[in-house]
């Protein structure tokens, strides 16, 4: 049996399974198996016919978005009206087949847009993608590895040389017990770890840490062409978690999804000034949030950290404005830093 065919079984079986206290093993078991499979599947194989290409496009800006929908949704129109780039739209499928990168400029900072090949075919049957469409896309990326407006479990899980697993947890645990911990463990192979709860997780989280390579990310839902659709459906499309809903033929809530998007990029953008001068508000430093003073003295100059003595801090980050930080001081949106060397 290849990979695939294990893989479909699994699903299968999982599905026909009736969750309860008396299958919670036996599920806790396909899962570690399916995530097992998968990691495989995704493998760099020899073999290039289950190797993906990958898209060669150099990362740049500050942060970068990527449109993922089905075939003719609008990426590409998305694409050409946002940013100076224009990609080819039409309305057959597959019009997009490599990807196509372009700039948004918003609030300073360089947001680098991803138009992409659409992804299923045929999955998005008349004008818009409907809520069984909007799981399957989710289910695709989450076979990848890939995990949507979730963060990283907390657990603290380390492999050791000896001495069994350790179990412990710091809460109530409704989804896992120490027994499913283990047989989740031997699946992998592990007989001796630390593991520690520190939230309710599920087997399927707890997977997600021992298999360690997931890639958490923020996901907004895009649902384009609602000037094809009744008001209700428009309605009760943006008020589902995490949803925008737009036109680009009649350009509709085109600002919303922007004001969106930077909200959901969680970008910092932190202004230097020089001593005795006016800070410089044309050229603002875009950081993550939770970015330290570090950060921002080693977006300055790679020794800059080094050189460091201490900074002072206007804005919301601090008490006292200016304030006298030191390299962990932690920045917020829209501070000014002077930053003073050795
Ligand atoms: N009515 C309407 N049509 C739109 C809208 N946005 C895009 N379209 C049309 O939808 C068709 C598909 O648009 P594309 O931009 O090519 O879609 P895509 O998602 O890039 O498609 P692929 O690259 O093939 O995956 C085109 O004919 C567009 O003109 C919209 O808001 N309303
Ligand atoms: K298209
Ligand atoms: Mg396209």
């Amino acid at each position: 049996m290849g990979i695939l065919e294990k893989i479909s079984e699994i699903e299968k079986e999982i599905a026909r399974t009736q969750k309860n206290k008396a299958t919670e093993y036996h599920l806790g078991l396909l899962k570690a198996k399916l995530a097992k499979y998968r990691a495989q599947l995704l493998e760099p194989s020899k073999s290039s016919a289950a190797k993906g290409e990958g898209f060669d496009v150099m990362k740049s800006g500050d942060a970068r978005v990527a449109l993922i929908g089905f075939p003719s949704v609008g990426k590409s129109t998305f694409l050409s009206l946002m940013t100076s780039t224009a990609s080819e739209a039409a309305s057959y499928e597959f019009t997009t087949l490599t990807c196509i990168p372009g700039v948004i400029e918003y609030k300073g900072a360089n947001i680098q847009l991803l138009d992409l090949p659409g992804i299923i075919e045929g999955a998005a049957q008349g004008t818009n993608m409907q809520c069984p469409c909007r799981a399957l896309l989710e289910k695709e990326l989450e076979s990848v590895g890939i995990r949507l407006n979730k963060s990283k479990p907390n657990i603290y899980f380390k492999p050791k040389k000896g001495g069994g697993i350790s179990f412990n947890s710091t809460v109530t645990l409704t989804q896992c017990s120490e027994k499913l911990v283990q047989l989740i463990l031997h699946e992998y192979k592990i007989f001796n770890a630390e593991v520690l709860f520190r939230e309710d997780c599920s087997p399927d989280e707890f997977i997600d840490v021992i298999v360690g390579n997931r890639v958490y990310m923020p996901c907004l839902y895009v649902y384009n062409k609602i000037d094809q659709i009744s008001m209700e459906e428009v309605d009760r499309l943006a008020r589902r978690p995490h949803s925008v809903v737009i036109s680009c033929g009649m350009k509709l809530n085109l600002d919303y999804l922007l004001e969106k998007l930077w909200e959901y990029l969680a970008l910092t953008c932190i202004y230097t000034k020089k001593r005795g001068q006016r800070p410089d508000f044309t050229d603002a430093i875009i950081l993550r949030k939770g970015a330290s003073v570090e950060h921002v003295c080693h977006r300055i100059h790679r020794s800059l950290a080094s050189q460091f003595k201490y900074a002072l801090v206007w804005g919301t980050s601090t008490k006292y404005s200016p304030q006298r930080v030191g390299l962990t001081h932690m920045m917020e949106h829209e501070d000014v830093i002077q930053i003073v060397k050795k």
